[in-house]
């Protein structure tokens, strides 16, 4: 495992942009190397920010949105579209203003959907759709994502991965139901650490001061049980892009000069 790579910004937004900007360059040289490129997005204030910078970026139609495959960490199990799906926050923040594939747009399932109420069957069906999706050149049942992002949680947690519960234990399933989440919705469906680590790169993303508590304690060599964004890192790179705030608790040994 390569050791992940820290990046801190002044503030929120400026991470915001500069996450932004980084993610369409990764995109367009994906693209211009094999065709298409995947990511996976996540949900929360900094996942959103990112959005919606992006969605502003002048650079951003340098993406050939039509040949981007968009997928997610994680989602809130309710109905479709309820305002608390990321799939809606993340309609409202970018998707509905690009023209992407509807094709490639692969939203993880809603509790009122061919599923009903069935979460670990709507988490089922998306581990199957992954693993449709996943080729001869990728590293088992998960195609190999160019970036998949995740926000960090102030208990440390990624996706719908949250501290000693079960679904950050799962050593073998791609995509698992989540019961009783301590931040609501308490359902969810979260992609797993063996799928997180199937990413080329990861990305984790970390603003605001009550984050600072959260990074300090993932980059100190915590466990991933106890601290699940310890256990998410990619195949060829894991980066931590956090604002000032975020960064304040962490060793002054692991803290790169702030950006400008
Ligand atoms: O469904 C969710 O809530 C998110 O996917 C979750 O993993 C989020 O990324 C973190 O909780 C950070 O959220 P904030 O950026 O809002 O702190």
């Amino acid at each position: 495992m390569t050791p992940p790579q820290l990046v801190v910004h002044r503030d929120k937004e400026l991470m915001a942009q500069a996450a932004a900007a980084r993610l369409i360059t990764r995109i367009v040289d994906a693209q211009a190397a094999r065709g298409h490129a995947s990511v996976v997005l996540t949900g929360g204030r900094n996942g959103n920010g990112l959005l919606a910078a992006l969605a502003a970026a002048p650079a951003r139609d340098a993406v050939d949105w039509s040949r981007l495959d968009l997928w997610w960490g994680d989602e809130r199990f309710l109905p479709e579209g309820d305002p608390e799906r990321n799939v809606t926050q993340a309609r409202e923040a970018l998707l509905d203003a690009v023209g992407l594939d509807p094709a490639r747009v692969h939203a993880m399932p809603a509790s009122d959907g061919p599923y009903g109420e069935d979460v670990d069957e709507a988490a089922a069906a998306y581990a199957a759709e992954l693993a449709a999706a996943a080729g001869p050149e990728d590293h088992g049942p998960v195609p190999s994502f160019d970036v998949l992002m995740l926000g960090v949680g102030p208990d440390t947690h990624v996706a719908s991965l949250f501290p000693e519960l079960p679904a950050v234990r799962e050593t073998e399933r791609t995509v698992v139901g989540v019961h009783g989440a301590p931040k609501p919705p308490p359902v969810r469906i979260s992609l797993t650490l063996p799928a997180i680590r199937a990413a080329r790169e990861v990305w984790l993303l970390a603003a605001g001061e009550d984050k600072a508590e959260a990074a300090a304690i993932a980059l100190s060599g915590a466990g991933e049980i106890q601290a699940p964004a310890a256990g998410a890192y990619g195949r060829s790179r894991t980066l931590w892009l956090l604002d000032a705030a975020a960064a304040s608790r962490l060793p002054r040994a692991l803290y790169p000069p702030a950006s400008a």
